[in-house]
């Protein structure tokens, strides 16, 4: 796929936006995530037993370093105004979405052995440190890529299971998830990311530009790869 680079890609598209272009730039992969096997199989609540726990041991993992991530990007913010709803999602994140996991985790009897002992997936352990790298940057613009991709993407594929889905599946790890990443809040978070990219994109010169679009990607490809990991043979 040709990927157009930004200005001559603003001159085409004046009501386009620089989040509108990033997403362009991965829109295969992009379309891999929210299309994945799996997420059809979240949706009809028919993830197999093992799938379904080491998803939940590993997903876990990731949200430690998004956190940790978000907490990056509300320190860069411009101002209150910009940092507040980040802040919002934090409590989010620590509340509600990290005790979905503890309960989920609970319900289906995963040992707090089993999930501190479980290695890394290699591909959540490629996430993590790519967040780590984004926050390290202290560069706002890398740390919005890597989180946009992350919360855009769930958006995504939540919103198109969901929809496609005649009833919600009777399980709560799989009702509550697509919960968490679907409706108007979780709309506003990623309206609010995408804005912010708007916002600082078309500023950034030509290296800092290359370098968040460069996070954009990767950030997806890695979203292409946690989904295979926990669709693939499980140990
Ligand atoms: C791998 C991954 N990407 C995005 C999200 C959304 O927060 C998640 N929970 N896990």
């Amino acid at each position: 796929m040709t990927v157009t680079a930004w200005p001559e890609w603003q001159t085409a598209n004046p009501s386009g936006t620089f989040s509108d272009w990033l997403k362009g730039s991965v829109a295969d992969d992009w379309h891999k995530v929210t299309h994945h096997a799996f997420t059809d199989a979240w949706g009809k609540g028919a993830v197999s037993d093992r799938n379904l726990k080491n998803y939940l041991i590993q997903d876990h993992r990731f949200i430690d370093r998004f956190v940790a991530l978000l907490a990056g990007a509300v320190s860069r913010a411009p101002a209150l105004s910009d940092r507040i709803p980040a802040c919002q999602f934090l409590a989010l994140l620590t509340g509600p979405e990290n005790t979905y996991f503890e309960r989920s985790l609970d319900t289906l009897s995963v040992s707090t052995q089993e999930r501190t002992e479980q290695p890394d997936w290699p591909v959540t352990a490629a996430f993590k440190e790519l967040m780590r790298v984004a926050m390290e940057s202290n560069e706002y613009a890398n740390m919005l890529a890597v989180l946009a991709v992350a919360e855009g993407t769930y958006l995504g594929w939540a919103s198109r299971v969901s929809d496609m889905i005649d009833t919600r599946p009777d399980d709560f790890w799989y009702a509550e998830w697509l919960d968490l990443h679907t409706g108007p809040y979780f709309e506003s978070v990623v309206a609010f990311l995408n804005h912010q990219l708007d916002q600082i994109g078309p500023q950034l010169s030509d290296d800092a530009r290359t370098m968040c679009q460069s996070y954009f990607r990767k950030a997806t490809t890695l979203e292409v790869q946690f989904f295979d990991a926990a669709w693939g043979p499980q140990l």
